[in-house]
């Protein structure tokens, strides 16, 4: 089913996530949620935060056929260079906004697949760059913490407009 995902400056995305103690059917119906939300969204990452289950849990998609599905379980990043690339990132949860972001260029990941079996990757590019800002939701941290406060009022006011006009 498709699930809600939560809003800035919604202050539920501001939870810290617990680790997954237990990689069973009822997690697994819940990562299939998460994809269809972001297939549908549509988006190239998840972070269980942002649809207000704090757990450490992340599905990622960076192919265009939406065929190469990853799962991330209680993962741990490792930057493996000093060099930082930017990146024009996007957030499904403050959407219609893009802001430079620079973050380490290469990271390993170790974390759980979606049978609670163990891995290890190396990323660079945009998957470097997505996996940090999925872990970053983990810990309650959205990308618009890494621009200036006037910056980061001024995308407040503009979303608390729309959700009033919601209603
Ligand atoms: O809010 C999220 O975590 C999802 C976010 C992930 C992300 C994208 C780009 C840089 C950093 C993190 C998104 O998927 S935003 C939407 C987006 O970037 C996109 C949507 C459709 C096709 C390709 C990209
Ligand atoms: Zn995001």
């Amino acid at each position: 089913a498709k699930l809600e995902i939560l809003e800035f400056p919604d202050p539920r995305l501001r939870t810290v996530a617990k680790p997954v103690e237990k990689v069973d059917d009822e997690l697994r119906k819940l990562i299939d949620d998460m994809f269809e939300t972001m297939y549908a969204a549509p988006g190239i990452g998840l972070a269980a935060t942002q649809v207000d289950v704090h757990i450490q849990l992340i599905v990622m998609d960076l192919s265009e056929d939406h065929n190469k599905p990853m799962v991330f379980i209680n993962p741990q990043i490792t930057p493996l260079t000093e060099e930082q690339a930017p990146y024009e990132e996007g957030c499904l949860s403050v959407p219609g906004f893009y802001e430079k972001v620079t973050r380490p260029a290469r990271v390993r990941i170790n974390a759980l697949d979606r049978d609670g079996n163990a891995f290890e990757v190396e990323a660079d590019e945009l998957l470097a760059t997505c996996i940090q800002h999925e872990m970053d939701h983990l810990d309650g941290k959205l990308f618009v913490d890494y621009v200036s406060r006037l910056k980061r009022d001024r995308i407040k006011k503009k979303l608390e407009k729309i959700h009033r006009q919601q209603g």
